[in-house]
């Protein structure tokens, strides 16, 4: 963990060297200073030379601006690096999570992603400023201070580092407390931040079951239990920091005593007394410094073991050796004896074999849950077969790169996502290098054009939290204008269950229409009016393909599809 910790400084060696320079010179001059009090006391004071003085306050004043200047260096540049290697693990982490499969989307919360992302690694770049440099300059000055001490005086010196042993252990096992407080505190805030984002995704849904209060019960729970967990840490630092100065204070005192009887019986003089009691604080810096570094030590390293956790996950879809780029897919889909499941004890697809030929518009219906949308789904690869395979082309999918197959099929979700910004750049998004005119062309093909102009920022309007609130229809013509820009052969659509009215239906059907031209069209259909023209409609059920045929050759068949039909005939007048 520690030497991984350390791999993240090798882009920033400049930074750490001049750091860590700077830091050690900034200790040895502090480690300096009371032996200068020491014999400008012992031997300044009793010749009364008062040039001498002078010139060696001129000397000490010139350190003293040098020692300013490296702690502006330390301070500042230290800080830099601590951002610097803070903000390659968010980086490295933000593009881990974006290559992330389906799978591991199902099972992680937003929130808990969000969380490791965000607050997991504020401690990092702390710690990685402080841990290392501070912890060398800690024991170069620990070591150096005892070494003069012992030259000063044996005795003293041995009465001073008696309360070292108990500092150590008051630091270790406070250290082991802390660690877990902090680990706690790490995971309970991603349950917060989970808390916080189910219930403002789903404030509709709170607020139409009117479960507010609900709601702030439960967040109320997680809020605590982050409270708890990060009071308890506290506490120990605390009692440690405490412990601390207490036993640093008391060794000084002891000191003075001892140091003034030892002055008395001329062992000691007086000019060694006060470079001594300096020396003692000399030495016990170190002590604070270390258990700064172990307050923030367990606090960086949790979050630190939760970073490594995220990143040591591999995603579950991965190119193979040898993939090919592909350039261009006709567009004639062969599903061989494909089995799929999400989990291993539920099979979802057992053994399907399916033929779609390019430039098909195939339909999918069926039950709720029989796997229409699975089918669609292991075709851009969101999750790989589990036996059989999926052939584009005659070419196995998982013999071509994840980027460019996916980048030859268009999804439309029922649930279309826009994201913040203009309406021009959430057309964009179908093609991040559209030309203007590419850009009017597609909205002009998704029948957008006439709203548009109705706004007066047009394709300059701003969309999302602060901007225009789009009604659905709206939503699906720009995902059917992303879909015109991206232009794929393969086109999947998940048909929009959420009732438009008759005109807004009209319009988005005949742009659908429009779109499906020229491509294989693999549509997931819901209501069995739309896909009436549909080339061939594939009926699934829980044991797999139950029909297959035209609309009119199902009704006749008089089987699944035509009971389907029936009853939606019945409810809607279809
Ligand atoms: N991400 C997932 N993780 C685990 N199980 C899933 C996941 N998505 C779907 N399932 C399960 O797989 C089965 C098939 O789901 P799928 O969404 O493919 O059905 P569907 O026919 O498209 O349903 P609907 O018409 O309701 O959209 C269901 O039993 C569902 O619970």
């Amino acid at each position: 963990m520690i030497r991984r910790f350390f791999s993240y400084y090798t882009p920033h060696k400049k930074l750490f060297m001049i750091d860590f320079f700077s830091a050690v010179v900034v200790a040895l001059l502090e480690l300096g200073f009371p032996l200068a009090v020491q014999w400008f006391i012992d031997r300044l004071l009793p010749d009364g030379n008062w040039s001498t003085i002078v010139s060696v306050g001129c000397g000490l004043l010139a350190l003293y601006v040098m020692s300013t200047f490296l702690q502006y260096i330390v301070n500042y540049w230290g800080h830099k690096l601590g951002i610097n290697i803070e903000t390659d693990m968010r980086q490295q982490l933000f593009q881990h999570v974006q290559k992330q499969s389906f799978r591991f989307f199902d099972n992680t919360k937003t929130g808990h992603i969000m969380s490791r992302i965000t607050n997991d690694l504020f401690d990092i770049g702390e710690l990685a400023h402080h841990g290392p440099e501070d912890m060398f300059i800690a024991v170069m000055t620990f070591v150096g201070a005892f070494w003069i001490m012992l030259t000063i005086n044996v005795q003293l010196a041995l009465v001073t580092i008696i309360i070292v042993p108990f500092l150590i252990w008051l630091i270790t096992v406070c250290n082991i407390k802390m660690n877990k407080a902090w680990k706690q505190m790490y995971s309970d805030i991603a349950d917060v931040n989970a808390r916080v984002e189910d219930s403002v995704s789903g404030v509709r849904v709170v607020q139409s079951f009117t479960n507010e209060n609900y709601e702030i019960t439960r967040f109320t729970k997680n809020n605590r239990r982050f409270r708890k967990a990060k009071l308890s840490g506290y506490k120990v630092m605390s009692f440690s920091n405490s412990g601390i100065y207490m036993m640093t204070r008391f060794i000084i005192l002891a000191v003075l005593i001892y140091g003034a009887w030892l002055s008395f019986n001329n062992h000691l003089s007086y000019g060694e007394l006060v470079s001594f009691i300096l020396y003692v604080n000399v030495l016990f810096k170190p002590v604070d410094k270390i258990s700064a570094i172990m307050e923030l030590y367990p606090k960086g390293m949790a979050g630190f073991k939760r970073f490594i956790e995220l990143i040591d996950q591999d995603p579950e879809v991965v190119d193979q050796k040898g993939a090919t780029e592909i350039t261009y897919l006709h567009g004639d889909i062969e599903f061989e004896d494909v089995s799929f499941s999400y989990d291993e004890h539920k099979p979802v697809l057992e053994r399907i074999d399916l033929s779609i030929q390019a430039g098909e518009t195939i339909a999918f219906v069926g039950p709720s849950g029989a796997g229409k949308t699975t089918i669609c789904s292991l075709i851009p690869r969101f999750y790989d077969v589990n036996e059989g395979r999926i052939l584009i082309d005659g070419i196995d999918i998982r013999e071509m790169t994840k980027q460019s197959l996916r980048s030859q099929i268009g999804i439309v979700q029922q649930d279309v996502f826009l994201f913040t910004g203009t309406l021009r750049e959430n057309i964009a998004y179908g093609k991040l290098d559209a030309t203007e005119e590419e850009i009017v062309e597609a909205a002009r093909r998704a029948h957008l054009e006439e709203f548009i102009h109705s706004l007066p920022f047009g394709y300059e309007t701003q969309i999302g939290e602060r901007g225009l609130k789009l009604s659905g229809g709206q939503k699906q013509r720009i995902a059917i204008a992303r879909m015109f820009l991206k232009n794929p052969p393969i086109l999947i659509l998940d048909e929009a269950t959420s009732a438009l009215d008759t005109e807004t239906e009209r319009i988005i059907q005949q742009a659908l229409n429009e779109l499906a031209m020229n491509r294989t069209t693999l549509i997931i259909a819901h209501r069995l009016a739309t896909i009436q023209n549909a080339d061939r409609i594939v009926v699934v059920t829980e044991d797999g393909i139950a029909e297959e045929g035209t609309h009119n050759e199902l009704i006749q068949k008089g089987g699944i599809f035509a009971k389907l039909h029936q009853v939606q005939y019945e409810q809607q007048g279809v």
